[in-house]
């Protein structure tokens, strides 16, 4: 018989990396791992985050530590949001419904991605269901969209996530064409027999397609322009965020097409190489957004999140919460929902931990004075 994994010798996301690397196929590692091409961006979004350094603050009470914080106008128990990844059945059988549940127990706000393996509505369901009971704020679950060429399909998407209860819609806009990803060419990578893209089944003939490379190259639009959200702004109720702006009039222009928030991202590293590392792109985007006195407009940021000083050096910068990538799929390659649940623990416990030992009993102290350049 195999021994249970214990969960609780995995003490920071890196030992879960190492232990689920070896699980995995090497075409499904190389999609998980990637990014584009020579990999500068990729490193950059990691880099970013060394050239700071945490100017603590001593003898602050942080007896009692509050990770709470805004979001869309709701409370939210932390600021860190799992980010939307494709195919989470390549890491684990249960796929999205597993993520979502260790994200809901974890009371973690969790970001569902158009080409899941998973059904929309039941990855809603099974998020509520698993949410945490007890008197805190509950978690927010939103939906990613791409955008099809079909735009017909593209809102029976919207509609379909607003009937689910989506709270929010952030439109994915880093990805014109898709990223080139030397491992993914070199391995053929597509999803294995049987696994789709379970939102998109109706686009795909017959269920057998190769769906990564028949979404990639045929579905996807890259004609979308600014035009297009505004429409998509009449087509439903829920706020929509644009995620992978990474320029201050990129942000603008978000705000008046009425945009209510951005992620500043570059998805990872997996587009454009040579892409600004997305800490980098953070403070001019906050500093365009200000210039606009635009209330409530949130900025978000991701890429290379691994430690809770990261998630700190972020929201001392000024973002308002942070999505976090990759280190989702690790844990739930290693134990499913077990091992989401795990990771953000890990996460939130190192934010934790960094607030005390910075002197930030709160989530408003940590303030832009914490950071000096590394
Ligand atoms: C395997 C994988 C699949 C992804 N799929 C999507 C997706 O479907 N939609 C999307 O908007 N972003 C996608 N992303 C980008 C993430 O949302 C996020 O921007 C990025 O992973 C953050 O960087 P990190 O992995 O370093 O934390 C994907 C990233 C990875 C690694
Ligand atoms: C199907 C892809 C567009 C999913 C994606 O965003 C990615 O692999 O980075």
């Amino acid at each position: 018989m195999i021994e249970p994994l214990d969960l609780s010798t995995f003490l920071t996301v890196r030992d879960l990396e190492r232990a689920a690397r070896p699980q995995l196929s090497p075409s499904t590692l190389g999609y998980f791992l990637s990014g584009a091409d020579s990999q500068t961006t990729l490193r950059a979004n990691r880099r970013a985050f060394r050239k700071w350094a945490i100017d603590y603050r001593i003898l602050v009470d942080v007896g009692r530590i509050d990770t709470r914080t805004r979001l869309l106008g709701r409370e939210v128990a932390s600021p860190i949001l799992v980010a939307p990844m494709a195919y989470h059945c390549l890491a684990h059988p249960e796929g999205e419904l597993a993520s979502s549940r260790g994200a809901a127990k974890s009371s973690t706000g969790y970001v569902t991605s158009t080409v899941a393996t998973m059904p929309l509505e039941r990855i809603a369901t099974e998020f509520d269901a698993a949410k945490a009971v007890d008197a805190g704020p509950s978690a927010p679950r939103w939906f990613q969209l791409y955008v099809n060429k079909d735009r017909g399909i593209t809102r029976s998407l919207i509609e379909r996530a607003d009937a689910a209860g989506y709270q929010a819609l952030v439109v994915t806009v880093d990805v014109p064409i898709m990223g080139r990803r030397l491992r993914d060419v070199r391995n053929a990578f597509t999803l294995p027999p049987g696994m789709v893209a379970a939102n998109l089944t109706d686009v795909a003939q017959g269920g057998k397609e190769a769906y990564h490379h028949a979404y990639a190259t045929g579905r996807h639009d890259s004609s979308l322009t600014w035009r297009d959200i505004e429409t998509f702004r009449t087509m439903t109720r829920m706020p929509i965020l644009l995620k992978g702006v990474v320029r201050g009039d990129d942000a603008l222009r978000a705000i008046d097409a009425g945009a209510s928030g951005v992620v500043v991202s570059n998805h990872g590293g997996r587009q454009l190489d040579s892409a600004i590392a997305s800490l980098d792109a953070l403070p001019r985007v906050l500093e365009a957004v200000a210039s606009r006195q635009s209330a409530g407009f949130e900025v978000i940021v991701d890429g290379g999140i691994r430690w809770g000083t990261d998630i700190f050096k972020a929201l001392a910068l000024g973002a308002r919460a942070v999505m976090v990538g990759r280190p989702i799929l690790w844990g739930l390659t290693l134990a499913g929902e077990a091992g989401v649940a795990r990771v953000l623990q890990i996460l939130r416990g190192e934010l934790t931990s960094a607030m005390a030992l910075a002197g930030c009993p709160d989530i408003a102290s940590i303030t832009r004075d914490m950071l000096v350049r590394a």
